[in-house]
């Protein structure tokens, strides 16, 4: 038993010599905290030289020192590292002291100056207000001065150049972001799965945002509880794309309080909704603040600003070129007076030239800002979720969506594949024999048939994989989904109709065409010509993911498939003579290296003896020999890991380039 004694209450503890584990309630740990977003094994505490050395368990949803999560980190006196809800401050003598945040929290902001990544100048300039624990801020102000710029900067998404955010005396924004975990940001834009059903969606999310070894009942109890703080419960069967565009912000909203967050930031709610659901959803919002989470919404419009607790106006600056600042901060009821206007129009147009009022509540300017976690030595980086469990809920999700689509996916897994085999072998009627004395003209054509289809389809099962769910990868990003996990979801669900269309051909080519010739590895020609095809169509698969992640649209997708398709045609070495050692034939030979169908032909090639069994130009990848069948072969799954390897990367690449 580790020496652990408790100090004077319940919330201070001394470390002794051995390791500490702090876990949720029931779990064992010796430190037990409430919440579903703990593990039941959560952390790890011991003394260091100087503080403590924290290692996260990877089985909850992060450690975290300065904003950031560690999987092991050193925390000298005076710091702190949160766990869930929990804040453990470092004291001298390796004593911790535990709280668990308050709720409903303050939010204080104060003079910040923020700037767009990738931008010299700040978008906005010294905004300051205070918010009171309870409390529900309404962010408005002309378009385009910065709202939302606000929220990207609470978020971490923007610079924070000067000032400083902070719930209950937590850090926000900048390098020393609060657990992000703890902050939900319900965005413009709609990001949630259109096939699947509403508790399939908060299912989903409470999986990803609670942590891993949550048990059925708890994820149930903690889902319907959302559900039905917003009016979503009669809905809990209905798909997202039948959903109302009110219901449609409802359940967006509910996947963000799933994690009981302690600040909740919404970017326009009630954008082209009527007025009466704006009332509402302005009081069920006003009634999540007085729950227990600080409430920012962004909002045009100005109906139903008295269900806030305080309002943010946001105004041009006077000078052209400057940023914008802060034209009103104060209670809802003063905004008109402030402005001496009659109705809020007239507001907006203060706004919008210019105009300030006097403000109101001001945090202290004497106030410091907060200090972060002090971890004076390099943290090892740590993950906000085990990288396993969210595989497994991806792949689960996608197979789920999968199943809703089957007929799309049947059909570009069978009759795709059928139609492609019967093209090969309706273009040639002897078969994959032929011999030098009596050559098998049509042979060359099938090969090209077989490959190019089976590779064009194989790429139209990834194609839209990711690229149609950028604004949902881009949320759950926020949560700490990373995108590996969601690029390997997309690839392995994909994989399995890929594996079959090449399954199918196979056995298609096997019943159509005569397969006696002799095999360059000596296994059956089916076997061997099925496994070429895998590698084709697995490779073409990953293709596919990867362009997906590039795109920036759907349009992209389909332009890069279209300009690949063109080159996997041509390039594929049985349409145009390839092999020439000098000049630009050289330089056309190396292109085809790029191509999926250039390696799976010369393999196909390779396998039936082309150059012997045909009447066809040489080349020199076609030899019959093992050799020329297998290296391709490596060379299609090394390709498919690469393409899995890159695309995250550009996963990563194009959601930063939208975000900036
Ligand atoms: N990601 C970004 N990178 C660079 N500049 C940006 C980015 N997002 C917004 N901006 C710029 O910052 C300024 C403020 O934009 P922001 O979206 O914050 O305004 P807004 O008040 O929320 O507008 P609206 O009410 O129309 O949504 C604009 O000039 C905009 O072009």
């Amino acid at each position: 038993m580790p020496s652990l004694a408790r100090q004077q209450s319940a919330q201070r503890f001394e470390l002794g010599g051995e390791p500490v584990t702090i876990g949720r309630r029931g779990g064992g740990a010796e430190i037990e905290v409430d919440g579903l977003d703990v593990a039941l094994r959560h952390t790890t505490v011991r003394r260091g030289t100087s503080g403590v050395v924290v290692r996260d368990l990877n089985a909850g949803t992060g450690t975290f020192v300065d904003g950031r999560p560690v999987l092991h980190a050193p925390v000298r006196p005076g710091g702190f590292f949160l766990v869930g809800h929990h804040v453990f401050r470092v004291l001298p003598d390796h004593v911790l002291a535990h709280e668990t945040l308050p709720t409903p929290p303050s939010l204080t902001l104060a003079g910040l100056t923020i700037r767009h990544h990738g931008k010299d100048e700040p978008t906005l300039h010294d905004v300051s207000t205070a918010l009171p624990s309870g409390g529900m801020l309404a962010v408005v102000g002309p378009s385009g001065l910065g709202k939302s710029t606000l929220c990207a900067g609470l978020l971490g998404e923007a610079v924070v150049e000067s000032g400083w955010a902070e719930v209950d005396g937590m850090p926000l924004g900048g390098e020393h972001q609060l657990n992000p975990a703890l902050v939900s940001f319900v965005p413009q834009t709609s990001s949630l799965l259109e096939e699947l059903t509403v508790e399939q969606t908060m299912w989903h999310a409470a999986r990803l945002r609670l942590a891993a070894d949550t048990s059925t009942a708890e994820l149930s109890r903690s889902v319907h509880a959302v559900l039905q703080r917003l009016h979503l419960q009669a809905f809990q069967k209905q798909t997202v794309h039948k959903l109302s565009g009110g219901q449609r912000r409802r359940l967006s909203v509910a996947v963000e309080l799933l994690n009981d967050p302690l600040l909740l930031l919404l970017d326009e709610p009630t954008s082209g909704l009527d007025e009466g659901f704006d009332r509402m959803l302005m009081r069920d919002l006003a009634q999540v603040a007085r729950d227990g989470c600080a409430v920012v919404i962004v909002t045009h419009t100005m109906a139903h600003l008295e269900e806030a607790s305080a309002v943010l106006a946001i105004a041009a600056a006077s000078e052209a070129e400057a940023p914008a600042t802060v034209g009103y901060a104060g209670p809802p009821g003063g905004l008109l007076t402030a402005f001496a206007a009659d109705s809020a129009a007239d507001v907006m147009d203060a706004l919008r030239d210019g105009h300030t009022a006097a403000a109101g509540p001001r945090p202290p300017a004497t106030q410091s800002p907060p200090q972060p976690g002090t971890s004076h030595d390099p943290p090892r980086r740590g993950r906000t979720h085990p990288w396993r469990h969210v595989l497994v809920v991806n792949l689960r999700r996608e197979f789920r969506r999968m199943w809703l689509r089957r007929w799309l996916f049947t059909t570009l897994a069978l009759a795709g594949p059928v139609v492609a085999a019967a093209l090969a072998t309706w273009t040639n009627d002897r078969g994959f024999v032929g011999s030098p004395a009596q050559p098998n003209t049509d042979l060359a054509m099938s090969l090209a048939v077989t490959a190019i289809c089976l590779s064009l389809l194989s790429m139209a099962l990834s194609l839209t994989s990711v690229v149609n769910d950028k604004e949902v990868v881009r949320r759950e990003s926020r949560w700490g989904v990373p995108d590996s996990a969601v690029v390997l979801s997309r690839a392995i669900s994909r994989g399995v109709p890929a594996l079959v269309q090449a399954a199918v051909t196979t056995t298609f080519l096997w019943l159509g065409n005569d397969l006696r010739q002799d095999t360059a590895t000596g296994l059956p020609a089916a076997v061997e010509i099925g496994l070429v095809l895998a590698g084709l169509t697995l490779c073409s698969m990953c293709l596919g993911v990867l362009v997906s992640c590039v795109s920036t649209t759907a349009e992209q997708a389909v332009g890069m498939m279209s300009a690949l398709s063109g080159g996997a045609v041509v390039l594929c070495g049985l349409v145009l003579p390839l092999g020439e050692s000098s000049g630009f034939g050289r330089l056309i030979n190396w292109l085809s290296y790029f191509f999926p169908t250039r390696w799976a032909t010369s393999a196909l090639a390779a396998a039936v003896d082309l150059p012997n069994t045909a009447i066809v130009h040489t080349d020199l990848m076609w030899r019959h020999d093992v050799q020329h069948v297998l290296v391709p072969l490596v060379v299609l799954l090394f390709a498919s890991t690469l393409f899995c390897t890159l695309a995250p990367i550009a996963l990563r690449r194009v959601r930063n380039d939208v975000r900036r």
